[in-house]
């Protein structure tokens, strides 16, 4: 059934996709890599507002507007485009651009869901929407995922509570620059994700595993291994790695007043460096 039609203006959040890890398992004919990663999102992201327009329009603020073109290249219009339609948007960029948090994707994503909602229709499958970037399924799910193919195969994961920091130093790295230096293309998979009942067992599962994009993005902006450095050495800070081809890292926290903590004193040592903390999104993290 399709759902029914949502007064207008409607208002999406897209929100900030994590790669917990991330492992590149082959490579396609075509050139494109096989993955394997279990994602999550945090509680932080763009805002897309939507109302119905004859003809499609964007209009960007926000801290991270300037240098993203707004004209029919822009991940927002794309979506619109698939869907075939007209709204007018306004896009709050809050999350740094072509950083490996899926910004644009989430943006994408962001649109599908509002262009359903404002026309009471079922969002689109995820091969259907894998030409706007291999991001943007998992993006539409919105929700922890173990992600595979080229991102358009999709399994929901249940995790438990925890709370994140982001940092990113200002440099953003182009995505098929990084896949392009990979040393290997033919890493082991995930296995088996357990069922994690508190974030210490996922924490302990997760340091077992890696982003094998991490090492390819350092040579192309060596400051990742220094963010890295900063983030594991925070106190309370569990785990500290590269999301998807970066350049930003993410540290793992059990709570977040730690996370908050953590963030405060990299925002005084690092005073150029954009810096976030945040639950992890998810019933799960509502209470921390
Ligand atoms: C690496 C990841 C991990 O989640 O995240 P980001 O760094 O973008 O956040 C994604 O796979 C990125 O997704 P997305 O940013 O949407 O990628 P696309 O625009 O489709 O592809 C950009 C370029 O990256 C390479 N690419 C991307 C995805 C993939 N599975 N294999 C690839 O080889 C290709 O060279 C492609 O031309
Ligand atoms: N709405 C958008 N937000 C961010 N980037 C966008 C958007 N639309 C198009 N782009 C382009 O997509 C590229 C990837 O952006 P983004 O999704 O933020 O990267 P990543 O997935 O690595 O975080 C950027 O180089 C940018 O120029």
């Amino acid at each position: 059934m399709p759902s029914p039609v949502i007064e207008p203006p409607v208002i999406e959040r897209a929100r900030a996709k994590v790669n917990l890890c991330l492992h590149v398992t082959g490579r396609r004919a075509d050139g494109y890599h096989l993955l394997d990663s279990l994602v999550a999102f945090a509680e932080i992201g763009d805002e897309l507002r939507a109302e119905p327009a004859e003809t499609p329009s964007l209009a960007i603020g926000g801290p991270f507007a300037a240098g993203l073109d707004a004209g029919p290249d822009n991940l927002v219009l794309r979506a619109a485009a698939l869907m075939g339609g007209g709204a007018a948007f306004t896009l709050a960029k809050n999350l740094p651009v072509a950083s490996g948090i899926g910004g644009g994707s989430a943006d994408a994503a962001a649109a599908l869901r509002a262009l359903a909602r404002l026309r009471g229709q079922r969002l689109p499958a995820p091969e259907a929407v894998l030409g706007l970037g291999a991001d943007v399924p998992v993006c539409l799910a919105g929700v922890p995922t173990r992600m595979s193919g080229i991102g358009e195969v999709l399994a929901p994961v249940r995790l438990p509570p925890f709370a994140m920091v982001l940092v990113n130093p200002g440099v953003g790295v182009a995505t098929g620059a990084v896949f392009s230096r990979l040393a290997r293309r033919d890493n082991p998979p995930l296995g088996a994700i357990p069922d994690f009942t508190a974030s210490g067992d996922l924490f302990a599962w997760l340091a077992t595993r890696r982003n094998d994009l991490e090492a390819p993005a350092a040579e192309v902006a060596p400051v990742i291994g220094g963010v890295i450095a900063a983030l594991g050495a925070s106190p309370g800070c569990a785990l500290a790695r590269m999301s998807g081809s970066g350049a930003t890292v993410f540290g793992l926290f059990e709570t977040l007043g730690a996370a908050e903590a953590a963030a405060a004193r990299l925002r005084i040592a690092e005073p150029d460096w954009w810096v976030a903390s945040a639950p992890a999104a998810g019933p799960a993290s509502a209470g921390l």
